[in-house]
Formats: structure tokens, C-alpha cells, sequence
């Protein structure tokens, strides 16, 4: 889908986030960019995102996969809904932006609330909810325009352990089920060997891409204990191990 060839990112203070990142990206694939806090994951995502440009190196679209509006959602750790609209409302945003009606956009609001769980809570506020629900409203609303690519930036971070585990179960059996391109940023080894296909371990600052691993943990029920769940895990804090400073 896309091309990152020698991609490096300084920003005007001099801070240089990324150095010579390269890879690409395939269509169906769940990515998880994982590294330590300010390697520039965050920095990665924007500039995928179109809201920055790299200082050098290029990204390349495949042909007829140039991203325009609403080809590309977006789902932030805070999930950033409106206080004062429902779980309805917020998810119907970024289509009534478009210059949809209502009347036009209801079944689709509705089969999407259904689709994270949330179809009969389409008339809660945010503050009628829990975190776990809010980020599932979050992550309804940047799938309604049902964009090729979803970026999700460590949205399940501030949530509790359970109700973490139980939206990686969905977010996981969502993207086998639609086969959207998912690219999520997290620095949990966890929860990158549960949730994606494919690793990028990112070194500290300057980030680079340390390790590009393909997961091949079984799916069904027991994926947190099964031996390759494990061995997947102890791969990656090797990886660490060589990579952050002693
Ligand atoms: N607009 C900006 N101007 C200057 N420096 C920036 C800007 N955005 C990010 N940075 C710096 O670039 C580095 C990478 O930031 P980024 O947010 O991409 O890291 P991250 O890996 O997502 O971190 P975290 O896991 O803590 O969210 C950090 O040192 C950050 O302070």
C-alpha cells in the first residue's frame, strides 16, 4: 500500500525523531510500531498521515491508493468526543463533514456502533459511558467513512488491564474480520505480539527500525499463553536488550 524509503524526520527545534526508516507496508497487514517513549512512533503516524512531511526520504502511495478525505482513520489515546452529542452523533461527524445527512448516514452509524459493540448505546453521552466505551465510540467513528488505512495511536494506554485485554480481543477479531490495514502505535510488548501480523521494533531517538518481525501466533482462544505467543515475546525483549542504551 505504501513505501517508506529513507525517511527521516528533524523537527526546526533540532530534534531528530526518525532517521532512515524503511519499509513497506502491505495491504491487510495489522503493524504495530513498538518502542520506547519518544522514538517517534507518533511522528511516524503523522507523517502518514499527511499532517507532516518527512525532511527527507519519500513515502510512496501504490497506485490508487493515494489517500484522500477519509481514506485514512485516525484513533488517538484520548478518544475526543464531543461532550455534548451521543455515541450517535460523534460517530455520524466526520460524514455529516462530508455533507451527508442524518436520514442518509443512520444505518451506517448504526451497523458501525454494532460493529464495536456499542448498538444499544447509540443514544448515551460520553459521560453516560466508560473509558472501554468511549474509545469504542472513538474507534466507531474512524471506521464509519470506512477509510484503507486506520492509524491508532496507543488508544487503549490509559484504559484498565481488563477492559485493555477485552478491546484487543475485539480490535483484533474486527481487523480478521474486515481485513482493514491497521497500523498501531503502542509500547507494550504485549500487547504488539497479541494484536498485529507484523513488528517494527523502533530503537530509542533517533528512531529507526531495530526489527521487522512477522508474528505467526495461532488465533483461538488461549493466544496469551501459547508457546509462540511466548516465544514471540521473548524475541522482541531480546531485540530491546541489544538496542537501548545499558
Ligand atoms: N512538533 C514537534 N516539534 C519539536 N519536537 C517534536 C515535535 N513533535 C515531536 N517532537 C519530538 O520528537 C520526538 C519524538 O516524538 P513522538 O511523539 O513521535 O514520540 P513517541 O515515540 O510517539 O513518544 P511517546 O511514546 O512518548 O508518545 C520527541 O523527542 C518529541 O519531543
Amino acid at each position: 500500500m505504501v513505501s517508506l524509503r529513507a525517511v527521516s524526520k528533524q523537527f526546526p527545534s533540532g530534534t531528530r525523531a526518525l532517521e532512515d526508516i524503511n519499509a513497506d507496508i502491505e495491504t491487510g497487514e495489522f503493524v504495530a510500531l513498538l518502542g520506547p517513549s519518544g522514538c517517534g512512533k507518533s511522528t511516524l503516524l503523522r507523517l502518514l498521515a499527511g499532517l507532516e512531511a518527512p525532511s527527507t526520504g519519500q513515502i510512496a502511495w501504490d497506485a490508487g491508493h493515494k489517500p484522500g478525505p477519509g481514506d485514512i482513520g485516525y484513533v488517538f489515546q484520548d478518544a475526543t468526543l464531543l461532550p455534548w452529542a451521543t455515541a450517535a452523533e460523534n460517530v455520524y461527524l466526520p460524514l455529516r463533514l462530508r455533507g451527508q445527512s442524518r436520514a442518509q448516514a443512520a444505518a451506517l452509524i448504526g451497523t458501525t456502533l454494532a460493529r464495536v459493540g456499542l448498538a444499544e448505546f447509540a443514544g448515551a453521552r460520553p459521560k453516560a459511558l466508560s473509558g472501554g466505551m468511549k474509545m469504542r465510540v472513538s474507534i466507531a467513528r474512524a471506521l464509519v467513512s470506512n477509510p484503507m488505512l486506520l492509524l491508532m495511536d496507543e488508544p487503549f494506554a490509559a484504559l484498565d488491564e481488563f477492559t485493555r485485554h477485552r478491546l484487543q480481543e475485539d480490535l483484533h477479531l474486527l481487523w480478521r474480520e474486515t481485513g482493514k490495514t491497521i497500523i498501531f502505535v503502542t509500547h507494550s510488548i504485549y500487547e504488539a505480539s497479541f494484536l498485529a501480523s507484523r513488528i517494527l521494533v523502533m530503537s530509542p531517538r533517533p528512531g529507526r527500525i531495530a526489527a521487522d518481525i512477522r508474528a505467526s501466533v495461532p488465533e483461538g482462544p488461549n493466544r496469551r499463553e501459547c508457546a509462540e505467543y511466548i516465544a514471540l515475546v521473548h524475541q522482541i525483549t531480546e531485540t530491546f536488550r541489544q538496542v537501548m542504551p545499558a
